[in-house]
């Protein structure tokens, strides 16, 4: 059995990162494809300001556009109009090299889909993201960063030999791992049972309290009453932003 995750699982900081703080600001941004003779509008002039440390919840149906919106902000993807800048640097403008550069050390993901290396232990794949943003003592935070999601009996074990939701867990370990100031997670606790999905949330809330500006994408609405704030997107556009109603609730009156 895989140890729960630690009540007292600590925020991973490289606070020389962390102290400069990273906001997140979109101006009149709109990505679209086309395929053939069609074109798809998957955001659509979206203005989005979020302040460093900021701990947001992204809620839409599918196809609303939220993970578009996660890859633009990421550098995964460029915007068809408008200006992403992340820590004040223009995403959209930059060049190929620097657009690597600011994923290893600026922004890192949590993907829907885990995206673990199959030939790498669960250690391995979490000292991948460490190794990657250049980190002193790479080995010991990945060996950390695993123990805090509750896997350090799992470090040796390869992927596929783990289940969906501790393939969650090392994926979001890898992306703590890195210690960079923003943190953009697609679905984090979709895999993970109830418990396991709190502690995840419980973490990543601490994560912003510690200085990371974390932008989380759910479905779920009752993960959003633990955010600062709340942005929902429908087609494209944001329909509502603000703090959660009825305020902000801890994570330990979540029900789901
Ligand atoms: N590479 C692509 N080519 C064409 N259309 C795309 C592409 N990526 C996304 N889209 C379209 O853009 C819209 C938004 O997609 P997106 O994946 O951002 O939604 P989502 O809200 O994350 O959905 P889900 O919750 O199902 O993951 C959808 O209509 C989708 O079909």
């Amino acid at each position: 059995m895989a140890q729960p995750v630690r009540d007292d699982a600590k925020p991973v900081v490289d606070a020389s990162r962390a102290a400069a703080g990273t906001r997140v600001d979109l101006d009149g941004v709109s990505r679209r494809y086309r395929i053939g003779d069609v074109t798809v509008t998957a955001l659509e002039q979206v203005d989005l300001h979020v302040d460093e440390a900021a701990f947001v919840v992204i809620l839409g149906p599918s196809g609303s556009g939220k993970t578009t919106l996660l890859n633009l902000i990421g550098a995964l993807d460029v915007a068809t109009e408008g200006r992403v800048r992340v820590g004040g640097q223009d995403v959209t403008a930059a060049s190929r090299s620097e657009r690597a550069r600011l994923r290893r050390h600026t922004v890192s993901f949590v993907f829907q889909s885990f995206n673990l290396f199959p030939g790498l232990t669960a250690l391995e794949n979490v000292q991948f993201g460490a190794d990657v943003a250049g980190r002193a003592q790479a080995r010991q935070t990945a060996e950390s960063t695993l123990a805090g999601v509750g896997l350090a009996g799992r470090a040796n074990h390869f992927p596929h030999q783990l289940s969906g939701g501790e393939q969650q867990r090392v994926a979001i370990a890898r992306a703590l791992a890195t210690g960079n100031p923003v943190l953009l997670a697609d679905e984090p606790t979709g895999e993970l049972d109830f418990r396991t999905g709190v502690a995840i949330l419980d973490l990543l809330r601490k994560q912003a309290e510690a200085g990371t500006t974390v932008l989380v994408v759910t479905h779920n609405r009752e993960i959003a009453r633990v955010a600062d704030r709340v942005i929902e997107l429908s087609s494209g556009h944001i329909v509502a932003d603000g703090p959660p109603p009825g305020g902000r609730a801890p994570v330990s009156e979540l029900h789901w």
